[in-house]
C-alpha cells in the first residue's frame, strides 16, 4: 500500500496517527497509517473491536482530524467536515414521521438541491435498491433491512464520489445482510462510486471488494491489504462456492486471529 501521496487517488491517508486524550489517560487509536483508494474501487477494512476501524472513517469525512499525517479527498486535503461524501451507519437513524421517500429526500433539503433532480434520482435510487412499492412506507413499517436500503438512497440521492459505510449491515440477521451485499454489490457497480466499508463479517468483506485492509489491534497499524481475485460480477452463491473465496476469507481469518492472539 503506497504512502506516497497520489493526484488520482479518491481517498488518500498518509501516514495518519490518532491520539485521544482524556483527563485519565491518552489512546492512540491509530499509528502511522497510510492507505489509498482508487476512484470507483471497493475497499473493506477489517479489524478487531475497538481498533480503530470508526475512527479511521471519521478522518476521511473530516469528523476529526489527524494529530499527524495527512487525509485527501478527491485530491483536496480534509480539514473539516466535507458534504461531498455519503456516510452510511450501523443505525439508519430515519426520521420516524416522514415516509421512506421523504427521508431519502432530506438530503436534498439539506443541500439545496432542486426538488425536480432530487426527486428524480430519489426514484431511480428506490428502484435500484428495490423499496418501489414503500415510497410512503414510515420507518416503522420498514423491515430492517428496508430501513437500511432508505438510508443507502439518502446517502447516494447528491451523487456523492465517495462512500463510506460504517458496519451498515450489523443489525441485520444473516440472511437479510446476504442480500443486502448482493444489492450494495449491484449499486457499487452501477453507480461507480468509491466505498470504503468497515465490517466484522469476513465474507461480507471479501465478496464487496477489490482490497481488504487488516488492521492491528489498537493502536491500529496496517497488517496486510488483501488483493480480491474474483470476478467483477459477483453472483452471491457461485462466488461463496469459488476456491479463491475460501482462500482468501482463510487467509483474513488467520490474519485477524494472529492480531487477536485467537485462532
Ligand atoms: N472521541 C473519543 N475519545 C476518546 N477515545 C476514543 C474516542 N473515539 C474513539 N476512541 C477510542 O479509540 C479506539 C478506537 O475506536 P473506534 O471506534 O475507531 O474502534 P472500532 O475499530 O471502530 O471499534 P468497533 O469495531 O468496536 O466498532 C477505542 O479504544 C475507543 O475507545
Amino acid at each position: 500500500m503506497s504512502a506516497t501521496l497520489n493526484a488520482t487517488s479518491a481517498v488518500s491517508i498518509n501516514g495518519v496517527s490518532v491520539r485521544f486524550h482524556s483527563k485519565r489517560a491518552e489512546t492512540t487509536a491509530i499509528e502511522q497509517v497510510s492507505l489509498d483508494v482508487a476512484p470507483g474501487e471497493f475497499v473493506s477494512i477489517v479489524g478487531p473491536s475497538g481498533c480503530g476501524k470508526s475512527t479511521l472513517l471519521k478522518l476521511v469525512a473530516g469528523l476529526l482530524r489527524p494529530s499527524s499525517g495527512s487525509v485527501r479527498l478527491l485530491g483536496e486535503e480534509v480539514h473539516g467536515p466535507r458534504h461531498d461524501i455519503g456516510f452510511v451507519f450501523q443505525r439508519a437513524a430515519l426520521l420516524e414521521w416522514r415516509s421512506a421517500r421523504k427521508n431519502i429526500l432530506l438530503q436534498a433539503e439539506m443541500r439545496g438541491m432542486g426538488s425536480a433532480e432530487a426527486g428524480r434520482r430519489a426514484d431511480e435510487l428506490i428502484e435500484m435498491t428495490g423499496l418501489t412499492g414503500f415510497e410512503n412506507a414510515l420507518p416503522h413499517e420498514l423491515s430492517g433491512g428496508m430501513q437500511q436500503r432508505v438510508a443507502l438512497c439518502r446517502a447516494l440521492l447528491h451523487q456523492p464520489r465517495v462512500l463510506l459505510m460504517d458496519e451498515p449491515f450489523g443489525a441485520l440477521d444473516a440472511l437479510t445482510r446476504e442480500q443486502m451485499n448482493v444489492e450494495l454489490h449491484r449499486v457499487w457497480r452501477e453507480t461507480g462510486t468509491t466505498v470504503l466499508l468497515v465490517t466484522h463479517s469476513i465474507a461480507e468483506s471479501v465478496y464487496l471488494a477489490n482490497r481488504v485492509v487488516v488492521l492491528t489491534r489498537r493502536p491500529a497499524l496496517v497488517k496486510e491489504v488483501i488483493e480480491v481475485d474474483l470476478p467483477a460480477g459477483r453472483d452471491y452463491s457461485a462466488t461463496m462456492a469459488r476456491p479463491e473465496f475460501a482462500t482468501t476469507t482463510a487467509r483474513i481469518r488467520d490474519l485477524l486471529g494472529a492480531v487477536t492472539g485467537h485462532d
